[in-house]
């Protein structure tokens, strides 16, 4: 398995204080920021456009890893490939078939940047698997997508078994993302069933940030 990266979402960032919470963030374990992108239609809320991104960017080496949760990812993606983005993860539920979610990995990857699918609670994985080589993530969502602070879905935990066996038994380079009610004991069911990658936007910033962090990379 690759090894354990956490992606601190910073949906639940005190905007009241941006600058402490960023610095804060910049010198704790975390290498990925989780950008959460929401359109008001395919999720019931609303969130940052692309130049909040290079905002973040000019403030932070961390990897973007940018979650698009919107009505029409072939367009919102090409904006924050322009904007800065080093992974883009869309919904396979905004795409019309698996034969556009794969055009749209490609797309995505042929400018350079990591390709992800994520599946909200009710859709299951199995459309992914004879297709996992063509994207470097899947992102399992351990919550309906929309809001930060809700509880972990065990159940998702499935998913994540089914994708680890098909990425083991053909060695593929797919990381497995989870995103929803993480903490450090969720975290490490999520680290059990086969993620390499945390999503956690409330418990880590509702506290100390570096602390909170590392309590979730002693998950193995
Ligand atoms: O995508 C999201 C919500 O749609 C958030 O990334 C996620 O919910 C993180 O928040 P928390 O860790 O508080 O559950």
């Amino acid at each position: 398995m690759k090894e354990l990266v956490i992606a601190p979402s910073i949906l639940s960032l005190d905007y009241a204080n941006t600058s402490e919470q960023l610095k804060e963030l910049n010198e704790s374990n975390a290498k990925w920021m989780h950008f959460d992108v929401m359109d008001g239609h395919f999720v019931p809320n609303l969130t940052f456009g692309p130049d909040i991104l290079k905002g973040f960017k000019k403030c932070s080496d961390l990897f973007m890893d940018v979650h698009i949760m919107v009505d029409n990812p072939e367009m919102i993606s090409e904006i924050f490939v322009k904007a800065g983005a080093d992974m883009v993860t869309f919904h396979l539920e905004a795409v019309k078939d698996i034969e556009a979610c794969i055009a749209l990995c490609r797309k995505i990857r042929a400018a350079g940047v990591k390709a992800g699918v994520s599946v909200k609670p009710k859709t299951a994985v199995d459309a992914l698997l004879p297709y996992l080589s063509e994207m470097d993530l899947v992102l399992v969502m351990s919550v309906e997508p929309g809001f930060g602070g809700q509880s972990f879905m065990e159940d998702m935990l499935d998913k994540v078994r089914k994708l680890r066996k098909e990425i083991e038994a053909n060695n593929y380079d797919t990381r497995i993302e989870i995103d929803g009610g993480i903490n450090a004991e969720t975290g490490k069911l999520a680290v059990e069933a086969g993620c390499d990658t945390l999503v956690a936007g409330s418990y880590i910033f509702k506290q100390n940030i570096k602390e909170a962090v590392d309590s979730l990379l002693c998950q193995k």
